[in-house]
């Protein structure tokens, strides 16, 4: 077979479009494929100089370099096409005679790519509004609620530091956590740590660490503490007004200086931290009996914000539950929505344990029921039954009051034993007996700590 004869009509069945200069850039051949991607029938373009035409065409440099171009990338004007091109220069007896393009027209996934580039961009802003949802979680429908959650939103473009008060699980980790992502350390570290759950002999050495072989057992290498974890971010002090009265002057020394030695260590380390406090004591009153500093609140109370309980803002409830439900729903890979009683009965529960206990609620119904739809008994019992009969989940057993020597603080140690040894009597296991007192379980072991009841 004598190929030869046939390059003209191999040329002409290709798809990608070939065409051929010579060396003074007269177009002297377009094939098919050419005229069909571009619209331009052959002779319109034959005789044609592409100096004239497309003065910056690439292929006029290979006509100037004698080199070839390979994938390259340009648009042309004169097509208004984007176009991937091999250029390859022509060559008789050694001499450049002319150059040959074979060029792919690109123009769509060029498009695809700017279209990709738009969905990028707009993906990484709903990540961005992802990331602050927090915020979003917060949303209330309370006017109480909702100039908290305003106040926090405008104080989280500031440095300035924050004491968040509230009862327990009403959100004041949500809150702090929701002010750091909204700030400028977003990127940096959100460090929480809940001062009632440390140990007093390891207050100094979580907080700000320890060198290497600073007392028996330390670990090798060091540890840093929550202070340095934190540092350039957000440190979140939860439960404040626990805090003894000798590492309320270590820590104000700290944040005064801005400088920090690991225990053991004699180097200063540099502290560049937000710090956000929460408690739900009454910070004032513990100053007025000397339990807290005067000095360090003035440092830490710059602003703050009262998040109200849940049973003062229960127009939030069927925002919440929805929220919440969607959520225990993709943990659980269920579907499980409420029916209007069931939001009746749990509109009508006073939720002492606040959003936690709400949250600890719909996900024992989300777990234990296998029905989409959540009736009244898939309720956990101890809210059903209070709120449906007048029962009483936990009658309070008054101490013996008439004991002249207690005083108040007593008094209320007995109560809450009382209540908590109650809880327990009359509770199938411990989860159950934390339903009923509506707080976490971390308190609750506390609690039977300190009462002897474990
Ligand atoms: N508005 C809300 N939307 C969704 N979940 C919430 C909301 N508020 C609180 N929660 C959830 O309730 C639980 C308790 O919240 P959080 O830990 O922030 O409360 P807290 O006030 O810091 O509690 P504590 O004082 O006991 O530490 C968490 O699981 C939190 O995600």
């Amino acid at each position: 077979m004598n190929l030869e004869k046939h390059y003209l009509s191999i040329l002409e069945s290709l798809h990608d479009a070939v065409f051929v200069v010579s060396k003074d850039s007269t177009i002297v051949y377009v094939n098919q494929a050419y005229s069909r991607h571009f619209g331009i029938p052959s002779n319109k373009i034959i005789g044609r100089r592409l100096t004239e035409m497309e003065p910056k065409a690439r292929i006029l440099e290979v006509l100037l370099s004698g080199k070839e171009l390979v994938n390259d990338y340009s648009y042309v004007h004169s097509l208004r096409k984007d176009v991937c091109a091999n250029l390859t220069p022509l060559m008789e007896d050694g001499e450049l005679i002319g150059a040959v393009g074979i060029m792919k027209d690109i123009s769509e996934v060029m498009a695809l790519q700017e279209e990709l580039k738009q969905y990028r961009s707009y993906s990484s802003k709903l990540e961005r509004q992802l990331y602050q949802q927090e915020f979003s979680l917060l949303d209330s429908k309370n006017f109480k609620m909702l100039s908290v959650v305003n106040l926090a939103r405008k104080v989280a473009a500031t440095e300035a530091s924050v004491i968040i008060y509230g009862e327990t699980g009403v959100g004041k980790e949500l809150m702090a956590k929701a002010i750091h992502e909204a700030s400028s350390r977003m990127d940096k570290p959100f460090v929480p740590i809940n001062m009632a759950s440390i140990p007093e002999s390891l207050f100094e050495s979580e907080l700000f660490g320890h060198e290497e072989g600073s007392f028996t057992g330390s670990r090798k290498g060091g540890k840093k503490g929550i202070f340095e974890l934190a540092n350039g971010g957000t440190l979140f002090l939860d439960e404040i007004g626990e805090m003894p009265l000798n590492l309320q002057a270590k820590i104000l020394r700290v944040i005064q200086e801005r400088t920090f030695q690991r225990v053991g260590g004699t180097k200063s380390y540099p502290l560049e931290v937000r710090i956000i406090t929460a408690t739900h004591r009454d910070l004032s009153e513990q100053i007025k009996q000397g339990n807290f500093r005067e000095d360090l609140y003035y440092r830490l109370n710059v602003v703050s914000l009262h998040i109200p309980p849940l049973r003062e803002r229960k127009e939030d409830l069927p925002f919440l539950i929805s929220t919440l439900l969607s959520n225990l729903n993709s943990k659980y890979k269920k579907y499980g929505v409420v029916t209007p009683e069931v939001v009746d009965i749990l509109t009508q529960h006073q939720w002492p344990g606040n959003v936690r206990e709400l949250v600890n609620a719909l996900e024992r119904m989300v777990a234990v029921s296998d029905q989409t739809y959540f009736v009244t008994e898939d309720i956990p019992e101890y809210i059903r039954l209070k709120e449906n009969s007048s029962e009483k989940a936990i009658p309070i057993q008054l101490v013996n009051s008439g004991n002249q020597d207690q005083n108040l603080d007593g008094l209320m140690e007995k109560t809450e034993r009382n209540l908590i040894a109650d809880a327990l009597r009359k509770s199938k296991n411990r989860t159950e007996a934390i339903y009923k007192l509506g707080i976490s379980r971390k308190t609750f072991y506390e609690k039977l700590r300190k009462h002897g009841l474990l």
